[in-house]
């Protein structure tokens, strides 16, 4: 199969889809791959690597979408990368498309095979390609967390574990998936006084059960929620409902019970955001401020840390790549349950109910494509 690595063009995304050490493999398959040039510089990897892996390059991305049957790319194609897209075109990236109709549409309009990242999933229930990343956006969350609620930074001025005679600070998460998880873990290596909020009972006992004494856990619902946020100072926001678009778990309302200088990360803003005010920022832009309240929402957390990021993505993109390349989607989506639960858009209809629901557009089973 013919290959395509395009560089992310995303406001600072760096990371790459396919390290050198993936060429090699997807090679050594017979396979034939182009990379765009500079596509792995951010990630620390060079054009002449990906030569000696045995990759050609390739000067512009229309190139790169205009040779391959199979693109592999790190984040959802942006605009410009639209008309790009080639009908039967296999596209293997996250696109949390249940956060953004525009991209839903053109999508469609592309009659492309989108195999979404983030709703590849296990017979666990537990989803592979988005784990790597919601480790890193988990802990990167307590960093960014602890910086903005620095005074000149805009938040309250309060240090996360606090000093011998002073309290730490209150951190409430949301969700306690992965995101979660690395969350409060991180908080409460730094000392701060941690709440993990979940619907899952069952969730809430395991993480009970393993988290350090400054660690509680309490169900989700609005009555708690309320409750809780009034002495907060960092609130993560990392619930999910795989594939659709987030609940709104802090209405607009809610921000006047909390303290001036709280500070929110809204992780699952990449599936449309679990605050009401939240709406998706970049790096160069990360924070905005609503009723005093500062809103972090940074669609792509771990662009910021490629050198981690794309080394632990593409250990979890990899095997599944190598399946396409080798058998096709179709074949590999047919005897492939994991891989099958990943197409959401495929020649013009929408195969992921989620999506559908989130845009008012007729579901096809994905069986029907069989
Ligand atoms: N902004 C970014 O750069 C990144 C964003 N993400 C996003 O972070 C979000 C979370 O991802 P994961 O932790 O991997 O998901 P996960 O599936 O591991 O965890 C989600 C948790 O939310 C819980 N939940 C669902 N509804 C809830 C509610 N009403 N109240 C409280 N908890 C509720 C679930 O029970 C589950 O435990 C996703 O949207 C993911 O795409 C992940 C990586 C990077
Ligand atoms: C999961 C996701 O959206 C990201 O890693 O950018
Ligand atoms: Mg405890």
């Amino acid at each position: 199969m013919i290959i395509g690595v395009p560089k992310e063009i995303k406001n600072n995304e760096n990371r790459v889809a396919l390290t050198p050490a993936g060429v090699t493999e997807l090679r050594k398959h017979g396979h034939t791959v182009y990379v765009q040039a500079e596509a792995g510089k951010g990630s620390g990897f060079s054009d002449e690597q990906y030569t000696q892996a045995g990759a050609s390059i390739l000067p512009t991305i229309e190139e790169v979408y205009g040779i391959a049957e199979m693109i592999i790319k790190v984040k959802e194609p942006i605009e410009s990368e639209y008309p790009l897209i080639k009908e039967n075109q296999l596209l293997f990236t996250y696109f949390h498309f249940a956060s953004s109709e525009p991209l839903t549409h053109a999508m469609i309009e592309r009659k492309a095979v989108c195999l979404a990242y983030e709703t590849v999933e296990k017979t666990d229930r537990s989803l592979p390609l988005l784990v790597p990343m919601s480790e890193v956006a988990g802990r990167m969350a307590i960093q960014e967390g602890a910086k903005y609620l620095e005074k000149p930074m805009g938040g309250f001025g309060i240090l996360l574990g606090g000093v011998a005679g002073v309290k730490p600070a209150n951190v409430l998460v949301l969700g306690g998936g992965i995101v979660g998880t690395q969350s409060a873990k991180m908080a409460a290596g730094l000392g701060a006084n941690v709440t993990i909020m979940d619907i899952s009972l069952a969730r809430l006992r395991y993480l009970e059960d393993i988290m350090p004494a400054n660690v509680d856990t309490v169900m989700s619902n609005e009555y708690n929620i309320r409750e809780l946020i009034q002495g907060a100072n960092l609130i993560i926001g990392g619930v999910l409902i795989p594939g659709a678009k987030a609940p709104s778990l802090i209405t607009r309302d809610m921000l006047k019970l909390m303290k001036p200088g709280t500070v929110m990360v809204d992780v699952a803003i990449d599936q449309g955001g679990c605050f009401e005010t939240s709406k998706a920022t970049t790096h160069e832009d990360p924070i905005y401020e609503v009723d005093g309240v500062v809103h972090y929402c940074v669609a792509n957390m771990p662009g910021a840390v490629p050198y981690t990021s794309t080394l632990a993505l593409t250990n979890a993109t990899l095997p599944y790549a190598l399946q396409l390349a080798n058998q096709g989607w179709k074949q590999a989506c047919s005897t492939n349950e994991e891989l099958r639960k990943g197409l959401n858009v495929v020649h013009g209809k929408v195969v992921f109910k989620g999506v559908a629901e989130a845009w008012h557009l007729p579901y096809t089973d994905v069986k029907e494509l069989f």
